[in-house]
């Protein structure tokens, strides 16, 4: 059985509310012993880019990024995202798995008008909610694995790459960070993402060629853990990575994980103001603002 109800994601305490109400509508309903087990309740953000379901069993939430057409990651987007771990934190959620609601796109990466004719005070606004968010997911204290299910360029592989364990939908997507590409350097902390993720030798080929890789040659770099063939098969795999740590003591899991991320945390940590300036710097000028727009205009011309 499963029931379904939406809530507003910026209230506190979502993850007990809707654990209760869950529970109160089990009790609500005859024979309820009969009742498979494993009951999920599902809800949404206030604006329904963010789709949440926790499984009542294990504990382990699916959040659906569903901002159409691309996922790309405004501000407001960005907020709502840290908001949602907010709570799956506070509610001490047992894992995470982090998807898309849209057909082929997992995220776009940085919503590229947030970019392009920015103000200084914009693009501060921006690039603050994204350190942010992403200290939040780099540093979740419950596991979390990216079920790749469309094209992850830029912004949208560092999510990826941030989570433990990542799963992607072969053979037709794509995933990289493409900044060079677009004439513009990847900040220092995706760059310290990808080489804790492949390693310098091929961090190095990847970022200095803005590579986007297809599922499967992503495998083969360990960009990814595992190819899948459908979605399905993508959720079991998640599922089954999730369950293994029911076993093992949080407390233990989460201090472990952080000790290895530690060096690539602290440093966006102590360098946070160095790296908005990298980036103002970079993107209010001339030339990059020039390549941005003729970007733009190349994907609206598709
Ligand atoms: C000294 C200096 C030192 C250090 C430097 C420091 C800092 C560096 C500073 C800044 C770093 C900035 C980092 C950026 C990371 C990023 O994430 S950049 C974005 C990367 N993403 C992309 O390049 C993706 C571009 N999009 C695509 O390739 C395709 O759209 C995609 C494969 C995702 C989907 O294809 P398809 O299904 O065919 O859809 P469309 O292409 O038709 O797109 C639909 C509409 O969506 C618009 N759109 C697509 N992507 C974006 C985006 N990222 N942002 C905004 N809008 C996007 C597209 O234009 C279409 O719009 P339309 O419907 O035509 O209006």
């Amino acid at each position: 059985m499963i029931i379904s109800f939406h809530y507003n994601i910026g209230n506190q305490g979502i993850f007990h509310n809707s654990i209760m109400f869950v529970k109160k509508a089990l009790f609500a309903v005859p024979n309820s012993k009969s009742l498979p087990i494993g009951l999920v309740a599902r809800f949404s953000s206030a604006t329904g880019d963010i789709g949440v379901t926790v499984n009542d069993k294990t504990g382990v939430a699916t959040v659906k990024l569903q901002r159409a057409p691309v996922n790309s990651l405004n501000t407001g987007f960005l907020k709502n995202i840290e908001s949602t771990l907010d709570s799956l934190e506070k509610e001490k959620a047992r894992g995470l798995i982090l998807t898309s609601g849209l057909p082929k796109i997992f995220t776009a990466g940085l919503d590229i008008l947030e970019l392009y004719n920015c103000t200084t005070e914009s693009l501060t606004t921006f690039w603050t909610q994204l350190q942010s968010t992403w200290l939040k997911l780099h540093a979740t204290s419950f596991p979390s694995v990216a079920l790749i299910n469309g094209h992850a360029p830029g912004a949208g592989c560092q999510l990826a790459m941030s989570c433990e364990y990542r799963i992607m939908l072969g053979p037709k997507y794509t995933i990289g960070l493409n900044e060079t590409k677009m004439g513009i350097i990847a900040p220092f902390w995706f760059v310290d993402t990808m080489i804790d993720t492949l390693g310098p030798r091929q961090a190095e080929l990847a970022l200095t060629s803005g590579k986007l890789f297809t599922s499967s040659e992503a495998l083969k770099v360990g960009l990814i853990d595992e190819e899948v063939g459908s979605e399905e098969e993508g959720v079991a795999k998640a599922e089954a990575f999730l369950s293994q740590y029911a076993t093992i003591p949080g407390t233990a899991r989460k201090l472990t994980k952080l000790m290895i991320r530690e060096k690539t945390i602290s440093n966006l940590v102590k360098n946070k103001d160095k790296d908005l300036k990298n980036v103002i710097d970079l993107i209010t000028s001339a030339q990059v603002q020039k390549g941005l727009g003729l970007y733009l205009q190349s994907l609206k011309k598709k």
